[in-house]
């Protein structure tokens, strides 16, 4: 392991054992003050006692391990990173709460009474679950570390059974700061005063809405097998991935900001340069992890932009192609120059690579291939070191690799069988394109294309902003993520948006939905229900509706689509993609429940033109009414 890494580890443990073995103390002592033996109490005790055990097991494991040991793989680090993290979060969170046992001595309350203002039987149950899973996880990280190489090691965490318990620490985390303890968590975790700002909704009143929903009740949740991991990220995003923002595909960060169009300081992008092509009157406020190489330009005075401007919210689930049109209308209106496309270089390379190794681990190539000629290549593509991976050119072994892997006609029936019955497996939305051009991404030369970069996914945390003027008016986009822990800042942007713009894949059915491992569709479907017939949309209100992904729509697609029960009733024979997009309008327009909302419809497909997106986007905003 790397040294670093183990030294924060060992720090990390003693600070936590010590947090835990206070809280142990209070609460040993309350029970005992209590006169009475309360269960959950106890059963509190008991289940911080075992955590305590496991991560000085840990501790001792890593700290003891010499030379000949198995050198844990980045995922084995990554996973270690996300528990640690999650541990600690959990027992700040819960250190804080048990503290202010003392803080109340004061108020006369009886113990039962602090207790239960502390630590009602609801938040214990929630603590005793989170306990558990933390246990789980680094139980899991335990065994792995018996085994005897870093294969195995990453083998074992790739298990599905694996990436759910890790991933389940990861959510635990994410909902325990945005939900409960933000306050203190805050406090404890800021890498630096500032990186909280005071006016970033850390917290909403709806978060336990949304997380109650019918969305997430009925979605299983997927196991992701990777963490990004992006060491150059600056603290705030860094504070950002810890949370488990950063995942599979998500291989740059944003900073979280407030959706305050009113402040021109909160919509400005994370490092608030702006640039502005005074010909095209496009202001752009371009995206935090790619402006380190890009110059500062000039902006139009904020006051231009506020006083006319139309703000757009686009919303729609993940990999729906929210910032696919973002991108589609830089391209329409201020093409990216040579500087700007190399800082796509990193995140098109990691898309690549990532797919095949998801590929490979998928369809368990490497594993029932063993002895063939490919198994030099699949060692080289799954255990190579990630700087590689993630590296600004791909290394020509790699590429190799990679086109050896691709091109083996068991592999592309595997793909095909994939492709005809769906097989309950994510693939990120441009896989087969990246690894068609694995010989032009690894050209020393290369440059990507506007293709490239418009099919290139990145997931969105955060908010980006994209401001410009088009044939006399202004408009902001705000651009936020649609992942399942993204989606809990929507509602507290709702009242400020003027238009609701929200990207339908049309493509989705039968696909595994990354964030739940449910069917995209029903996931996309039951989600438009929600937002539409939200009691915070109580007002008149315009929602954009882009069918995404036409081109996607294969007859095999269309059969898949016209299978499920939102067609229900259509005539099976119609497959003609006009007609199939009006039955979907109609029903989508049919979920709204207030007479409020009106609904338009667009469709756009990138594979038509880069500035398809743009151009179906923008014409069905300005045949709008109220624009
Ligand atoms: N074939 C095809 N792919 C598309 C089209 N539109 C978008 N995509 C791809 O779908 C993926 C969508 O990615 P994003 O636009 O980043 O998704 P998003 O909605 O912003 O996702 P989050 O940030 O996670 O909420 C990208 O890989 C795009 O290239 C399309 O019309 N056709
Ligand atoms: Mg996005």
């Amino acid at each position: 392991m790397d040294p670093a890494s183990v030294i924060g580890l060992a720090g990390a443990v003693a600070g936590l054992a010590d947090v835990i073995a206070r809280t142990i103390l209070t609460l040993s002592d309350l029970r005992n003050a209590y006169n009475q033996s309360d269960f959950k109490l106890s059963a509190l005790i008991c289940q911080l006692t075992t955590l305590k055990a496991s991560l000085s097991h840990i501790a001792e494991m890593v700290n003891a391990s010499d030379g000949n040991a198995p050198s844990p793989s980045i995922q084995f680090c990554e996973d270690l990173r996300v528990s640690m993290y999650g541990c600690e979060a959990m027992v700040s969170a819960l250190d804080t709460r048990v503290a202010k046992f003392h803080q109340n001595e004061a108020n006369g309350l009886s113990i039962l009474g602090k207790i239960e203002v502390v630590l009602d039987d609801s938040t214990i149950d929630e603590y005793l679950s989170m306990l558990n899973n933390q246990t789980n996880a680094l139980q899991l990280l335990l065994t792995t570390l018996q085994c005897q190489t870093s294969l195995a090691i990453d083998r074992k965490l790739q298990e599905s059974s694996s990436r759910r318990i890790i991933d389940q620490v990861r959510d635990d985390t994410s909902s325990l700061i945005s939900l409960y303890d933000t306050g203190s968590l805050a406090s404890k975790k800021s890498t630096g005063a500032q990186d909280v700002p005071t006016n970033v909704p850390v917290s909403f009143s709806f978060d336990s809405e949304i997380v109650t929903s019918r969305v997430y009740q009925t979605a299983m949740r997927y196991q992701l097998r990777v963490s990004g991991n992006d060491d150059r990220a600056d603290e705030s995003d860094i504070a950002s991935s810890r949370l488990g923002i950063n995942r599979r595909f998500s291989f740059s960060v944003h900073s979280e900001k407030a959706f305050d169009p009113e402040d021109s300081s909160s919509v400005k992008s994370d490092h608030g340069d702006v640039n502005t092509n005074p010909v095209s009157k496009i202001t752009f406020y371009t995206k935090s992890a790619r402006r380190e190489t890009a110059p500062p330009k000039q902006f139009l005075p904020r006051t231009d932009i506020s006083t006319i401007s139309k703000k757009i919210l686009l919303l729609g689930s993940s990999e729906s192609g929210k910032s696919t049109l973002i991108k589609s209308l830089t391209c329409a209106f201020d093409p990216l120059d040579e500087q700007a496309r190399q800082t796509y270089i990193e995140e098109i390379i990691e898309n690549c690579v990532e797919t095949m190794r998801l590929l490979v681990i998928e369809t368990d190539m490497d594993r029932e291939g063993a002895g063939s000629i490919l198994q030099n290549k699949y060692r080289l593509l799954m255990e190579g070191d990630n700087d590689e991976r993630g590296s600004l050119r791909m290394h020509e072994m790699l590429a190799e690799a990679i086109s050896s892997i691709w091109q083996n006609p068991e592999m592309q029936i595997r793909v095909e069988n994939r492709r005809q019955h769906q097989e309950m497996y994510y693939l990120p939305t441009s896989s087969e394109y990246f690894l068609d051009s694995v010989s032009r991404l690894s050209d020393s030369n290369y440059l990507p294309t506007d293709n490239d970069i418009l099919r290139s996914y990145c997931k969105t945390s955060g908010v980006s902003t994209l401001e410009f003027s088009s044939a006399g008016r202004s408009y902001s986009f705000y651009d936020v993520g649609g992942a399942r822990s993204q989606r809990r800042k929507w509602i507290e942007l709702f009242p400020k948006a003027d238009i609701f713009m929200w990207t339908f894949d049309i493509s989705c059915s039968g696909e595994v939905s990354q964030d739940h491992g449910g069917d995209s569709m029903e996931e996309q479907l039951e989600l438009w229900e929600f937002v539409v017939n939200h009691h915070r949309i109580d007002f008149d209100a315009t929602f954009v509706v882009i069918f995404t992904k036409i081109d996607k729509l294969t007859p095999a697609v269309i059969s898949r689509l016209l299978s499920m029960e939102f067609f229900q009733g259509y005539e099976k024979g119609r497959k003609d993609v006009d007609m199939v997009l009006d039955h979907a309008a109609n029903r989508l327009s049919r979920a709204v429940m207030s007479s409020r909302i009106n609904v338009s419809f667009g469709r756009a497909s990138i594979a038509t033109s880069p500035t398809n997106m743009a151009e179906e986007a923008m014409r069905t905003l300005e045949q709008l009414d109220s624009i």
